[in-house]
């Protein structure tokens, strides 16, 4: 009998999916486009993702023999969950494979926004030493306000508090040991605006989140609120984002994602003050290698009969 056809469809470890090589028929479709992907998918038994490729009603029906979408991350808002359910088809990702590394990215941010570390270095750069132009704000004494206080948020929280900021959270299904251990204060979504110095979001995209931070709430925002987003594009409104910067409302943004991928029209690109990483949160090693493995073990489970993980 041929063995089952794995499509890998974003980049994994080499190593993992050689070892997965092993014992199944595994084909490449990385960096393809979508009438590649749709080509490709038929004769899938699973499909390995990332954040990039797109899992819709439209794959799925283009895939009669699928069993398993393993997603190598967190966020599932690439993949059609209910269709998927509808097919029978498995959806597995790997949630706490890469939060530590979005923690850390999201508070080198938040001191990125604080001190102007990017612009200093390009000015050194240039040949200049303008110390004067490179005044900063300290993190002591500031509030954070934490927008989804679940795994990411919450080291996130602890992390800050390290800093010696006062940590609030609005999260509507925020649990108490979390408030615990974060030692964060529960408050309304305009309280969050109304007192934070740095907003950080952390909620995941859904149709609930979309547009969750916008022209309304960034009226609320303190002067001078400097906002960073990891979690996915989408969730802050670009157009009502770049409108409170132009006027001087908000002193900054860091975003790690955008609400298209690349942002190439968003209105944020080139704004002053404005730091954009190319959703780069899970790119470390350690992020890729687990996340890489859990996906892998997902489809090998899914594929030899054995009970696999639900997606979290
Ligand atoms: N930049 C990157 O590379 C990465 C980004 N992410 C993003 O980070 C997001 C968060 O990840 P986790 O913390 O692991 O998810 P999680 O599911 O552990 O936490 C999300 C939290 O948001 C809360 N929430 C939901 N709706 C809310 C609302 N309307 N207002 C306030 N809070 C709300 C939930 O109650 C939950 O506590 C993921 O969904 C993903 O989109 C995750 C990994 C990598
Ligand atoms: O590295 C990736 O695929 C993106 C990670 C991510 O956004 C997630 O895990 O939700």
């Amino acid at each position: 009998m041929p063995s089952p056809i794995v499509l890998v469809a974003d980049p994994l470890p080499a190593h993992l999916t050689a070892e997965l090589a092993a014992d199944f028929d595994v084909r490449h479709c990385t960096g393809a486009d979508r009438a590649q992907l749709l080509a490709a998918v038929p004769e899938a038994s699973a499909l390995l993702v990332r954040s990039a490729t797109r899992v819709d009603q439209e794959v799925l029906d283009a895939a009669p023999r699928l069993r398993v979408v393993a997603r190598a991350g967190v966020g599932l808002d690439n993949v059609d969950v209910a269709a998927a359910a509808r097919a029978g088809v498995v959806v597995a990702n790997a949630p706490y494979s890469n939060v530590v590394s979005v923690a850390e990215l999201t508070v080198g941010l938040v001191v990125a926004l604080a001190r102007p570390v990017l612009p200093a270095s390009a000015s050194v750069h240039a040949g200049h030493w303008r110390r004067a132009d490179f005044q900063g704000v300290e993190l002591a004494g500031n509030t954070v306000g934490v927008l989804g206080l679940g795994k990411v948020g919450e080291l996130v929280a602890v992390r800050l508090r390290a800093f010696d900021m006062r940590v609030l959270t609005h999260d509507p299904h925020v649990r108490d040991d979390a408030l615990e251990r974060t030692g964060a204060q529960a408050v309304s979504l305009e309280e969050l605006l109304r007192q934070s110095d740095v907003l950080t979001v952390h909620v995941p995209l859904t149709d609930t989140t979309r547009g969750l931070i916008g022209e309304r709430e960034l009226s609320w925002a303190k002067p001078g609120l400097r906002l960073v987003n990891t979690a996915r594009g989408g969730i802050v409104d670009e157009f009502a984002l770049a409108q409170a910067l132009k006027e001087g409302r908000l002193a900054g943004a860091a975003l790690d994602v955008f609400e298209f991928e690349p942002p190439l029209s968003s209105p944020l690109l080139g704004l002053p003050g404005v730091i954009a990483t190319p959703h780069i949160g899970a790119g470390t090693a350690q992020a890729q290698e687990r996340a890489g493995r859990e996906a892998v073990r997902a489809v090998r489970q899914v594929l030899t009969g054995g009970a696999p993980d639900p997606a979290a």
